[in-house]
């Protein structure tokens, strides 16, 4: 499932990150890449060890806590604590396709990458070119959001940034390990959520309602891996 989250961060985070990114120190993108996307890799990343990359970190994270849509759709077991990155005029980031597996370089936490995220900060206006392609089974997906606004797609999907040709896109990227492992099953569970909400909204909680409500458990208990 790719999927547009509309207004995870409010005005204000946007602006406190922009400021918070505007004063970081900024480091290569290849420390963190793998030995094929680093050949494809030509970006710049804000120092996870960096007092401004914590408080921003933090930023994101409390945005992550209360977006009801991000929790329906990733149903989240560990979530890699978010990266900033900055491609300036000229720079882009190839095809490749994610490890599977990253390691914190400061917890030593291991998270297995089962979604792939890109949270914009920069407005769509104030830079040219930086589309997000993401191939999956229907063909490319072209993906540029508002500031604000993040995307969420599968961590096996092979992926490229095309080139900034004016300005420069800022935005934070991370990766989620579900409870729920399979694209497929998750999928699942997304819908069903959103239309049982429907339901609820429409005709309350009646003895269908309630039934179903446990299918969509049920099925959690039986596919969870927490
Ligand atoms: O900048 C992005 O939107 C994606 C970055 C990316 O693909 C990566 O760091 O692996
Ligand atoms: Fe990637």
């Amino acid at each position: 499932m790719l999927l547009h989250i509309p207004q995870v961060l409010n005005s204000a985070e946007l602006l406190e990150l922009r400021k918070l990114l505007a004063s970081a120190n900024w480091a290569d993108g290849k420390v963190t890449a793998g030995t094929q996307s680093e050949q494809v890799k030509r970006n710049i990343q804000l120092l996870e060890t960096s007092a401004e990359a914590e408080q921003a970190r933090q930023i994101v994270l409390k945005a992550l806590s209360r977006n009801a849509l991000f929790f329906s759709a990733a149903l989240p077991k560990k979530i890699y604590p978010p990266l900033f990155n900055q491609y300036r005029e000229g720079m882009d980031f190839g095809a490749h396709i994610d490890n599977s597996v990253r390691t914190h370089a400061i917890s030593g936490m291991h998270v297995r990458t089962d979604i792939s995220c890109t949270l914009f900060i920069a407005d769509p206006e104030s830079y040219e070119g930086g589309e997000l392609v993401i191939e999956d089974t229907y063909g490319h997906q072209m993906v540029k959001l508002p500031a604000g606004d993040m995307v969420l797609y599968p961590g096996t999907s092979l992926h490229h940034v095309r080139p900034v040709t004016r300005g420069a896109r800022l935005a934070s990227f991370f990766w989620i390990q579900s409870m729920i492992r399979e694209d497929a099953q998750r999928t699942l569970l997304f819908d069903m959520d959103a239309a049982i909400a429907t339901l609820r909204e429409q005709v309350g909680d009646n003895a269908a309602v309630i039934r179903l409500t446990g299918n969509y458990h049920n099925l959690i208990r039986m596919w969870a891996d927490t």
